[in-house]
């Protein structure tokens, strides 16, 4: 009988479910579905779902509240839809892998049982407002089926061989240890994914593979890719460092939260008993970013908007592509010029047309150059590659990266070691 795996990614304005089944811990699992709930930050949410001949995209459902109402929407979605055959109940699922944003040092997946989810609230006071979606996901996993194997998958894991100089920050060394303060980067999962794909299509081996990567959704980072592993990446001790995004501002000074409000480290009216959110992680977390500047995290709207003349949305995107050519420079130095793609990810990243042909065109004179066929409409594939190849440069993809498929190809090749032990 084959297994079923729901693998399941509650990102910052979306939650996205994968249904796969798998025989063996060495053949890769099978897609039987996928079905997400996006614009959580701009309702009305909008469900999309695909399974054989069913095509839903886009279609609106009100009063969506959150991760956990979303993924509850979406199980009863998958339990009703009677042609997917093998998943009539929740008792169906054998494992549920969840993305969890910060993992600390965890550096593999974990299976969640008392202990380890303990340690995952604890570890949501770095990032409040990234884990704790995912963790009342698991609570309401494990509620309706206590049979399934509930296992973490970290978003900071991939960067777990960034360099000691590259994770330090300049703070007193006994601070930092004592209270973990140091550089993680997240997105992993997807630069995983990234890598492993763009590898293959390259026909090299991944430890021979350098990229500079983009992930550019509500949250957006860049990851400098040596040899297959993360060297550097612009996310930090939170999701908050680095690239704008959609309600996030990136970097900035540090004091500039000082002068925007007094009351900066008093908690938030979004904290809750065991959340504590300050008045800076809501503001510079939830209320800043292009929601702030134009009044939507649609980026689609924002670049439509700013194709037509609005002035508010122009500077919104030229601002992005500013900070994105940043990163591109400061990694392409790291690989010391040897950079065999430039990949774009992420909802804006395949999407975002327009964005791909600035960017490439500001870091052009490090050998980039787009295809502007190719760039207007990309093949249908895993890997599309939208540059045209120049003496010495490199090469420009989009990449659809699947962070539910990464977990489910991790799961099975680790099932055995992640099952339940027979007696728990
Ligand atoms: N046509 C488009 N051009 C640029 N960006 C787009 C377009 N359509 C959607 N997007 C953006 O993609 C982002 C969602 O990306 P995604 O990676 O799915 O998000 P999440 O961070 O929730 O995983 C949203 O900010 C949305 O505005
Ligand atoms: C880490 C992070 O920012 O995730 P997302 O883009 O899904 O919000
Ligand atoms: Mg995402």
């Amino acid at each position: 009988m084959p297994k079923i795996i729901l693998s399941i990614n509650a990102g910052s304005s979306s939650v996205k479910v994968s249904v796969f089944s798998y025989n063996s811990p060495t053949t890769a699992p099978t897609q039987l579905a996928v079905i997400q709930i996006a614009g959580l930050t701009a309702p009305p949410a909008t469900l999309s779902y695909s399974h054989k001949d069913t095509n839903i995209k886009d279609q609106q459902i009100p009063n969506i509240n959150g991760p956990e109402d979303a993924y509850q929407h979406i199980l009863n979605h998958l339990i009703q839809d009677k042609s997917l055959t093998e998943l009539n109940h929740p008792d169906d699922v054998e494992f549920a892998t969840h993305r969890v944003v910060h993992g600390g040092s965890y550096s593999t997946p974990v299976r969640i049982d008392q202990d380890t989810f303990h340690h995952l609230e604890a570890l949501s006071d770095l990032a409040p407002l990234h884990n704790a979606g995912a963790l009342a996901i698991v609570q309401a996993v494990h509620k309706a089926c206590p049979k399934t194997t509930n296992i973490a998958f970290f978003d900071s894991a991939f960067h777990a061989t960034l360099p000691e100089p590259v994770r330090t920050y300049a703070i007193d060394p006994e601070k930092a240890a004592k209270n973990g303060l140091r550089k993680y980067g997240f997105h992993g999962l997807s630069y995983a994914y990234i890598t492993r794909t763009v590898a293959e299509y390259l026909k090299k081996p991944a430890a021979e593979t350098n990229l500079i990567a983009l992930h550019l959704g509500s949250g957006a980072s860049a990851c400098c890719i040596r040899g297959g592993e993360s060297i550097d990446t612009s996310m930090g001790l939170t999701p908050l460092a680095g690239l704008p995004g959609a309600t996030r501002s990136g970097d900035v000074d540090p004091s500039l939260i000082f002068h925007m409000t007094h009351d900066a480290g008093k908690l938030s009216v979004s904290s809750t008993k065991e959340l504590h959110i300050t008045q800076a992680e809501q503001i510079l977390n939830k209320e800043s970013g292009w929601k702030a500047m134009t009044g939507t995290t649609d980026f689609g709207e924002i670049s439509k908007k700013a194709e037509e003349g609005d002035e508010r949305c122009k500077l919104v995107v030229e601002m992005l592509v500013d900070r994105i050519v940043g990163f591109v420079g400061s990694y392409y130095v790291k690989l010391g010029g040897k950079v065999d793609a430039l990949v774009f990810a992420g909802g804006i990243g395949e999407k975002g047309v327009g964005l791909r042909r600035m960017v490439v065109e500001r870091v052009g004179c490090l050998g980039f150059e787009i295809d502007g066929e190719a760039n207007g409409k990309p093949k249908d594939e895993v890997v599309a590659e939208v540059g045209r190849k120049r003496e010495g440069g490199g090469k420009v993809f989009i990449v659809k990266t699947d962070e539910q498929a990464e977990m489910a190809g991790q799961c099975v090749k680790e099932s055995e070691g992640l099952r339940r032990p027979k007696d728990s």
